[in-house]
């Protein structure tokens, strides 16, 4: 296979039978690249397996960076953003010092423009193994590709001393107010890296929801398993492929190729960054086909109610804002019975 030539997505989703069997390839004498799937590909510096360079200095640990995106497969930005990354590292465009896993998520939904072909992917990130459908199928797959990439005989004894990162990119079914918003996995009582918060605010990503519970997300599961720093990022609205302004991601674009590309990062220092931190405060989950919402369905994500206000009715049962300022995000009265249709956040320090 010629990796300065191959176009690693659009063949992953025409000729996905390429990719059946994992494969190690050199790319020139810096990198090795192994492909464990379709639309799942590693990039690993060589000298850092070896822990040294050529004169025998031993080099600082690379980072340990994944990139994910089209974990549903309408959400097209991430999806351009990191296709074009993954083709200027095969055409030597682009070199990194760090490990880095990339996972283009949904295939088939990619083809079909749609969230998921039968089930939400971003829903099996649990400890069920069942192989029923192409979703559940892709969910293990990945999660055995992130097993071999982090590696946990080597775990990090905590967050705090992670040099393990993963940015599971998204985009958003409804417009918001807050344009770009990160959701910050629960972390069971460690503490939040507010490094972290500088770099998603390099990326122009200024508002953090802090997540109070697990969840069955893909970065809640490697947050968790894996001690990365991980966080799912919502960069936008979702749009067709083809169809989204560049100038809207050009700060994001920038920050993940420095990531990329640079031992460190130069960042704004913590008090100059634009943040606005929330904590969620309802995690609504629809339990009948009756569950509907009040409000109208150009209503954005972050608009804010006053307490009292009815905010979905399920049945018997009537949601409402518990105190002023209460705003909602990601609703949706389409998910499955049992999942979650509506999140309200509260504005938090950190
Ligand atoms: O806009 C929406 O309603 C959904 C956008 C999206 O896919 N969001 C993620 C968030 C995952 C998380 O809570 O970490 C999802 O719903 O899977
Ligand atoms: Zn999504």
């Amino acid at each position: 296979m010629n990796l300065s030539t191959l176009q690693f997505l659009s063949q992953s989703r025409q000729t996905p039978e390429l990719f059946d069997k994992k494969m190690t390839m050199a790319l020139g004498e810096q990198t090795s690249v192994s492909i464990f799937a379709p639309g799942i590909i590693q990039f690993e510096p060589v000298l850092a397996q070896a822990g040294a360079d050529a004169k025998g200095n031993t080099l600082k640990a690379p980072k340990s960076i994944v990139l994910s995106c089209g974990i549903h497969g309408n959400e097209t930005a991430p999806i351009e953003i990191c296709d074009a990354i993954v083709q200027d590292l095969l055409a030597g465009k682009l070199s990194s010092p760090h490990r880095l896993l990339f996972i283009f998520g949904n295939l088939p939904a990619m083809d079909i423009a749609e969230r998921f072909v039968e089930e939400n992917l971003n829903r099996l990130f649990n400890t069920n193994e069942s192989e029923e459908n192409m979703e559940q199928k892709r969910a293990q797959v990945i999660k055995q590709a992130v097993a071999e990439f982090f590696d946990n005989e080597n775990k990090p004894s905590s967050h705090v001393d992670t040099d393990r990162y993963h940015y599971d990119l998204h985009t958003a079914i409804r417009e918001s107010k807050n344009e770009k918003f990160a959701v910050y996995p629960f972390l069971h009582g460690q503490a939040h890296n507010k490094d972290q918060l500088r770099f998603l605010s390099a990326c122009g990503v200024n508002t953090i929801l802090l997540s109070q519970s697990p969840t069955s997300t893909f970065s809640y599961y490697t947050s968790y398993h894996y001690y990365s720093h991980s966080f799912t990022v919502e960069l936008g609205k979702v749009r067709p492929f083809g169809e989204n302004n560049a100038d809207d991601f050009a700060a994001v674009t920038t920050s993940l190729r420095q990531l990329i590309s640079s031992e460190s990062l130069d960042l704004p220092a913590y008090q100059a960054c634009p943040l606005e931190v929330f904590e969620v405060k309802q995690v609504i989950d629809k339990s009948s086909n009756d569950f509907r919402l009040t409000f109208s369905d150009d209503t954005p994500n972050f608009m804010d109610f006053s307490e009292g206000a009815v905010l979905a009715v399920d049945g018997d049962i009537t949601y409402t804002a518990t105190q002023d300022g209460e705003a909602i995000v990601f609703p949706n009265a389409n998910v499955a019975i049992g999942q979650r249709a509506l999140l309200t956040v509260v504005p938090c320090e950190l």
